[in-house]
């Protein structure tokens, strides 16, 4: 029988009253009980008062917590070889049709790199999708002549390799923005498509771009001496996101002749130069790598026929926008309408509509479930905690989850903190006591970004200490719950955070610690919840009515209106070329918008 990581800490708080190896006492051994009760001051609107009034939830302060005994190195073992790095696993396979083609090499059968998973987990996996979650979810799609949804994958055309390829992944049937962006997509239609995280979208544009590559394979493409000329170009805003739309990307074109390429930074460009000039199909990139392969001339864009944007919108609040325009609009792309461009996010605010304005021709709109909603697959909480709380009563949480039984033993915590220093510094408190965790973020080396990816992908560290690093995108399958132990600032961004969990129809939980940093989250956060028909508290709720009034919200929702839902061409007040990312409009969109980080987000992730 295996033993988890919950009950190794429950062994040795029960085996001994003064733990040797770890400092943290279980709440039942301390005789308190573990609590989320509001304060009683939040009712009274004081704020000086909230922080003398308040309960210690969950134990003796952070403090008794740390430099107990030097860290276990939970995370940071190494992990087996990383294929990733520098540019794929050398998938090579490229037949003999086309003209990128990877001269005599076999193609690796992606399906045999899954991550190594406990045989109970997989079963889990298995059987653990529940798709018809998504059936009663509203849809909007406008624009001209949008083509019509399938039902069943069996209703697209997408050839005998594509379908088996969605066996040998177990797509039985289309999540909803399947049914609707495939055939979009694969009408040749610019597309911008907006869905709730976990739901699907990385088939929703691999999918007929890989299709739409194999119509097209005899194209001719120039040949000039190590430069590469890529069919299909997929940005996305972080490493991680890259390899994993690389990975999805190579398993849904697996023996179809398609060639797909990774080139990120913070890896030797080297290797990535080698698998370009071995020939690429579609190419999976981040912005800055993308930029310098491109003043290198080693690779060439004149051949784009599918240009996908996947969270468009992180990608601006990076930064990246000059990038981006740079990339799509002063190379040698083709121009709007020589090309198909497919943008895709789970959150899409006023500023990106910019960029579709510019970037996409005639497209079709399409609004899977409420824009920037929430999953009601997710049960979120909310907190209040104060700063001083919340190490132990994170490691209350970790502990009454196993107590609990929740979520079984070996499902995945990830846990967001605002700043790289909070990171670390988080992790190692986990870890000297006695909680297994690893963390990822901006200042690790790409290589430790990997290995504690996988380290928790694979159950080995069941705890990630994460910024907002790995906050879009990642998909991993068994995280169950995801702590804001630091809120962010923009609910876009707890709603990526929280997607984390509660992906591909199954269930997820999220636990948020609120306290008087976070009262201009208090109204959106409110909204949100309510929205996902989630319980509120009452006293997050006199928060909300209290920083509505003035409390300097910030958030791109503020101000009432929902900028979901709806093709912004609709409205009236958009007016191309004018200026639509300063000032705050109808959206409360903040006047700076469209470059530079946010107080605290990590940078450089290129
Ligand atoms: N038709 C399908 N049937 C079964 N599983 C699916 C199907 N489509 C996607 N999945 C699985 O659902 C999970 C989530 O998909 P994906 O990562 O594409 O979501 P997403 O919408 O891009 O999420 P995010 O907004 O967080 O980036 C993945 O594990 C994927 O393999």
């Amino acid at each position: 029988m295996t033993t988890s990581w919950a009950d190794s800490v429950d062994n040795s708080a029960k085996a001994s009253v003064r733990p040797t190896r770890s400092a943290y006492v279980p709440p039942h051994l301390r005789n308190q009980k573990l609590s989320s009760e509001p304060p009683a001051v939040a009712a009274s609107y004081s704020s000086s008062a909230a922080a003398s009034d308040h309960v210690s939830y969950g134990g003796p302060a952070a403090g008794s917590h740390g430099g107990i005994s030097s860290k276990p190195d939970f995370g940071r073992q190494g992990y087996g070889s990383n294929a990733q790095i520098g540019g794929g696993s050398g998938g090579g396979g490229w037949n003999a049709r086309g003209i990128a083609r990877d001269r005599g090499r076999r193609e690796v059968n992606p399906f045999e790199k899954d991550e190594p998973v406990d045989q109970s987990l997989d079963e889990q996996e298995n059987t653990g999708i529940n798709f018809d979650a998504y059936d009663d979810i509203p849809v909007e799609t406008s624009g001209d002549n949008v083509p019509p949804p399938v039902n069943t994958f069996a209703e697209i055309d997408l050839g005998e390799a594509l379908n088996q390829n969605l066996q040998r992944c177990k797509y039985v049937k289309p999540t909803p923005v399947q049914r609707y962006a495939i055939p979009i997509s694969l009408a040749g239609r610019d597309l911008v498509a907006c869905a709730q995280t976990g739901s699907g979208k990385t088939a929703a544009f691999c999918f007929p771009i890989i299709s739409g590559i194999m119509r097209e394979q005899y194209a001719q493409r120039p040949r000039v001496a190590r430069t590469a000329f890529p069919m299909a170009l997929i940005l996305a805003p972080t490493r991680e996101l890259s390899c994993q739309i690389h990975d999805e990307a190579k398993k849904f074109s697996y023996q179809t002749g398609v060639k797909v390429v990774v080139a990120y930074g913070g890896a030797p460009i080297n290797q990535q130069l080698r698998e370009l000039e071995r020939g690429v199909d579609i190419l999976v990139a981040t912005p800055g790598r993308l930029v310098d392969l491109l003043e290198r001339a080693r690779v060439s864009l004149q051949m784009i026929r599918y240009l996908a944007l996947d969270e468009a919108d992180r990608m601006l609040d990076m930064g990246f926008e000059p990038q981006i325009r740079k990339i799509v609009e002063q190379m040698d792309m083709p121009p709007p309408g020589m090309r198909q461009t497919l943008l895709f996010s789970a959150t899409f605010p006023k500023e990106i509509q910019g960029l579709a304005s510019d970037f996409l021709s005639n497209y079709v709109f399409l609004a899977v479930g409420r824009v920037g909603s929430s999953t009601d697959l997710i049960v979120q909480r909310v907190e209040y905690v104060l700063e001083s709380d919340k190490r132990s009563h994170l490691m209350d949480l970790l502990h009454a989850q196993r107590e609990n039984g929740v979520h079984g033993k070996q499902s995945l915590t990830l846990v967001f903190v605002e700043t790289k220093k909070g990171a670390d510094a988080l992790e190692h408190c986990l870890c000297v006591n006695g909680f297994p965790a690893t963390s990822i973020h901006g200042d690790r080396s790409q290589q430790e970004r990997e290995l504690a990816l996988r380290s928790f992908k694979s159950g080995n560290t069941p705890i990630l200490v994460a910024t907002d690093v790995a906050a879009r995108g990642l998909d991993i399958p068994r995280v169950a719950h995801v702590v804001n132990f630091d809120l962010p600032n923009d609910i876009d961004d707890y709603v990526h955070r929280i997607g984390r969990t509660g992906r591909a129809g199954k269930m997820g939980l999220a636990t948020a610690f609120f306290n008087e940093s976070n009262l201009s989250m208090a109204k959106p956060l409110s909204d949100l919840m309510q929205e996902a028909n989630q319980e509120v508290p009452a006293w997050l709720t006199r928060y909300a009515a209290r920083s509505s009034y003035g409390g300097g919200n910030r958030n791109r929702r503020s101000g009432g209106a929902r900028f979901g839902g709806r093709d912004f061409r609709k409205e009236g007040s958009f007016n191309k070329g004018g200026d639509y990312y300063g000032g705050t409009g109808g959206y409360g969109v903040p006047g700076n918008y469209g470059g530079g980080y946010g107080q605290g987000v990590t940078s450089a992730w290129d």
